[in-house]
């Protein structure tokens, strides 16, 4: 028997999906990897799932995509369990920037020239170099095994074609990590902390899979499904209020008041959310607002949440 909020959730979805829609002709998918303008448009597809394991989905959600920028919140999840909270603060800060995703603007600005948080392409970059492992082979098998035990699904692997395309194009990223070499936050060969970086923001997933993934974070760490505790609660906290002030970039305030739930997004259009204890959150819609969020995803969101009342503020 599904519980009576689900079965709600599941009788509006569609139509709070439908609303929601037309918002996508407003937006454009990403085209600076040239790989993720293939995308559909005027996709829009959601999964939620309860900590009891009852689901409700609707639209584009078995749409698959890469998760980009999504993947920074594991990694950092997994650079702290590596390390530690004090060795991980030492490269990189706390606080958001209000620039873009991929701006270097406040790496020269301010001293001392650390990433000012782990969401922005520099600060991910960052912690893609504290993964633990001998080669950036194997710490990309170590992100990529984390990333399976954390949706749960065995089959996650990378799109390869997106790998390669921004592989091939990323020279932004590339120079924001010669940066980061020069000032000496960045060890070891920037080729192969950017491969490590390329590799996790291509891993492949569908909403259910997000949807997951939030669970846990959700469920402080452990999986509700299985019982495993598969993060420490702190490593949670932490990852949870980087998604509050600056998962979806610099509209992380706007989406504070409107949707009130931690959050990242990422360009190839999805969204990972939840509602602490409760749900799990996947969303995808590859059309971008001019931050870089999925436009018809954010509506979406802020649809649901104000009908069912869940911000936490
Ligand atoms: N915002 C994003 O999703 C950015 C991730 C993307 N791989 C990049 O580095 O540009």
């Amino acid at each position: 028997m599904a519980s009576p909020e689900m079965k709600s959730i599941r009788q509006q979805l569609p139509r709070w999906l439908e609303t929601s829609l037309p918002c996508a002709t407003r937006g454009n998918v990403a085209s600076y990897i040239p790989e993720l303008s293939k995308a559909p448009h005027n996709a829009l597809g959601i999964t939620l799932l309860s900590a009891t394991g009852e689901s409700a989905s609707a639209g584009d959600c078995g749409l698959r995509f890469t998760m980009q920028s999504i993947s920074k919140v594991f990694t950092l999840i997994l650079a702290l369990m590596d390390n530690g909270e004090d060795e991980v603060f030492s490269k990189v800060g706390m606080e958001p920037t209000g620039d873009n995703f991929n701006s270097m603007l406040k790496l020269e600005l301010v001293r001392p020239g650390i990433p000012f948080n782990p969401m922005i392409n520099a600060g991910a970059i960052t912690v893609s170099s504290l993964i633990r492992g001998s080669s950036p082979e194997e710490k990309s098998e170590r992100i990529l095994h984390f990333f399976k035990d954390l949706a749960g699904n065995d089959r996650l692997d990378y799109d390869m074609g997106v790998y390669r395309s921004e592989s091939d194009t990323g020279n932004l990223n590339r120079s924001i990590s010669f940066f980061l070499k020069e000032n000496g936050v960045l060890s070891g060969d920037v080729e192969e902390v950017l491969d490590v970086y390329f590799r996790h923001c291509s891993i492949v997933v569908d909403c259910a899979d997000l949807a997951r993934m939030a669970l846990v974070l959700a469920s402080n760490g452990t999986d509700p499904l299985t019982g495993k505790q598969l993060i420490p609660r702190r490593y949670v906290q932490i990852a949870k209020t980087f998604m509050t002030t600056c998962g979806m970039y610099n509209a992380s305030g706007e989406f504070a008041i409107q949707v009130g739930l931690p959050a990242k997004s990422g360009v190839s259009g999805g969204i990972l959310t939840l509602v602490p204890e409760r749900y799990g959150i996947g969303v995808v819609g590859p059309a971008l607002n001019d931050k870089g969020n999925s436009y018809a995803g954010v509506h979406l969101l802020q649809t649901i949440s104000r009908e069912l009342d869940w911000s936490m503020f």
